[in-house]
């Protein structure tokens, strides 16, 4: 290896911190300024270089390059300023970032990109993206559904680079590691196959299947190559994301965020609101708006919830409404998605049914406790809606979940406001503190990226052989405790400040569930002492 191969290696490279020492026997000696940094010093160079960038897109751009050059550094800093750089590094920024990937495009950051044309090459792709570092964690996307952006084909790649950037940023998976992939199954955007700097395949989505053969053979081959792998799928699109789950989920270690992740930090922060209110969860009602992949995906960890807290499935299906771009669902729709179809209800069972596709009459006629919004529709609580959540309860609980920050179905300011302080709010973007009335009050954030970093380090510490329901509800319950729910004001998820806190308790509530299954592979028998030492830290 000569000087330029190691200083252009993010995972080898020191920059100005190789000592004299590593210089001569490196091969660097006069290939760097002669001071020789420590890491302190060479962030605080870096971080007072970040913080004279004035938009966060410029911000993001420039913490990748410190990325691109030196991992280490980058999760140095990461780690020190994970609040402040979460919207920056991940959501919402990276909304930008996919929206413009072939536009900026610089670098692949070592990511692979799996081409639906050639099945032939997958393993070529993952064994040369992967070179010779033994990858435990794969972060995919086919990209027809980023947050709530929709199809960005192999602009998606960055969903997968910026999950993982937090699976080590919050729970400390070591980089090396880990795998960010893209599937271009195609692109359905038409804005992308115009562009002439456009990086995918220029045709429509490949379905059916030529699509499933293809994504099977991609699990064969990963689950080959590499022995030990957690697949971690994300934002596929509502026809093929619970497919792919219901197809792997019983054979091997693997996890759909947008299903699973959202709905453990969703039931976290109905918690949280309980735990303040007193309220039991089987006496709510719920609504769901935007039944896609991540609303019915919350709402059967809720209902699985209710039912592990004593009722039976048929009273907690009564408890449970889904609302999607039809209206209030019905069993006698010919649309219905698999996921939707038991959540749909009797249309003779309401009188006004006719009016049931507009959700402030929705809200009217089956007064919900409990109002989560994953339909990508900005604006859609409006202030009668929220006055008539009011009328149901003493404090509603109202989660506007859809990103990014453009799509929310509700600000929590407005919420707070609009709910005269009552409404438990918890958004899937930063918010900032709400003044309102002499209370401060702190707004959760129910992103899945606080979970599922520290679900991945439980499953990769314990060896799971699966990733169970039982699991599942373990790292919900988790999240309890951390934040001091006596205080007025108090969120009903733990500030993403505390990420690193959060992800070592639910790594370690995981790990011990899946001891507990019997389905832990790892050697080590103390599942604390498993996570712990396989926290990766920035040092050199
Ligand atoms: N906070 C989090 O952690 C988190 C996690 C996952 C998804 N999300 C957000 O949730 C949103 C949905 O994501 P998804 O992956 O489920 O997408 P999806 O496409 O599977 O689901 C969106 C659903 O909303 C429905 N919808 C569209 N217009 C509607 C309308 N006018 N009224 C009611 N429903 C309507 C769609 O038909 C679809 O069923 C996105 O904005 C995403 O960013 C947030
Ligand atoms: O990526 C996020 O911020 C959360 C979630 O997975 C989403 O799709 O919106
Ligand atoms: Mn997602």
């Amino acid at each position: 290896m000569n000087a330029h191969d190691i200083l252009n290696n993010p995972f080898l490279n020191k920059g100005t911190a190789f000592t004299l020492e590593e210089r001569k026997e490196l091969g660097l000696v006069g290939v760097l300024p002669p001071y020789v940094q420590t890491l302190e010093e060479q962030a605080a160079q870096t971080y007072a270089h970040f913080s004279k960038k004035t938009t966060n897109l410029e911000k993001r751009l420039f913490l990748m390059e410190i990325f691109n050059t030196n991992r280490t550094l980058f999760y140095y800093l990461f780690s020190q300023h994970i609040a402040e750089f979460n919207p920056i590094v991940y959501d919402p920024t990276v909304a930008t970032t996919i929206e413009n990937y072939s536009d900026l495009f610089v670098d692949t950051q070592y990511a692979g990109y799996l081409d639906i044309n050639h099945p032939e090459n997958i393993e070529a792709t993952l064994k040369n993206a992967a070179g010779d570092r033994n990858i435990r964690l794969i972060v995919v996307t086919d990209a027809e559904a980023i947050l709530g952006i929709g199809d960005w084909g192999t602009n998606g790649v960055d969903i997968s680079v910026g999950k993982l950037m937090v699976y080590t940023g919050a729970a400390g998976i070591d980089p090396a590691t880990v795998l960010p992939l893209v599937i271009d199954a195609g692109t359905n955007r038409k804005e992308l196959l115009e562009n002439p700097n456009y990086l995918g395949n220029r045709h429509e989505r490949v379905r059916g299947d030529r699509y499933y053969d293809f994504i099977d053979q991609f699990v064969q081959t990963a689950e080959r190559l590499f022995p030990k792998l957690y697949l971690h799928w994300e934002d596929f699109g509502r026809l093929n994301a619970a497919n792919i789950l219901n197809k792997y989920k019983d054979k091997i270690p693997t996890f759909n965020d947008d299903i699973q992740g959202t709905g453990i930090v969703t039931l976290g922060g109905i918690y949280g609101s309980l735990d303040i209110s007193g309220e039991k969860l089987t006496d709510q009602i719920y609504l769901c708006f935007g039944g896609g992949t991540a609303g019915a995906g919350i709402a059967s960890r809720v209902l699985s919830e209710m039912i592990t807290e004593g009722l039976s499935e048929e009273e907690a299906y009564k408890r449970f409404f889904m609302v999607d771009k039809q209206g209030l669902l019905f069993d006698d729709m010919d649309d219905l998605t698999p996921e939707q179809r038991p959540f749909a209800k009797k249309r003779s069972d309401f009188a006004n049914a006719d009016k049931l596709t507009d959700l402030l009459e929705v809200v009217k006629t089956v007064k919900p406790t409990i109002l989560v919004g994953t339909s990508t529709q900005p604006n859609t609580f409006t202030k009668e809606i929220v006055e008539a959540m009011c009328q149901n309860t003493e404090r509603p609980i109202i989660f506007p979940l859809s990103n990014p920050t453009e799509l929310a179905e509700a600000s929590a300011k407005d919420l707070i406001e609009w709910s005269d302080g009552k409404a438990f709010v918890a958004t899937g973007i930063p918010s900032d503190n709400v003044d309102y009335k002499g209370v401060s009050y702190q707004i959760g954030q129910a992103n899945n990226a606080l979970i599922y970093p520290g679900l991945g380090l439980g499953m990769l510490a314990s060896e799971a052989k699966l990733l169970t329901d039982e699991m599942i509800g373990a790292a919900a319950h988790s999240l309890s405790g951390i934040v001091d729910s006596g205080k007025l004001g108090a969120p009903v998820l733990p500030p993403f400040a505390y990420v690193a806190e959060v992800s070592s308790k639910v790594a370690e509530a995981v790990a011990k569930k899946a001891q507990e299954q019997g389905l832990a592979q790892s050697k080590e028998t103390d599942m604390a002492k498993a996570v712990s030492e396989l926290k990766w830290y920035p040092k050199y």
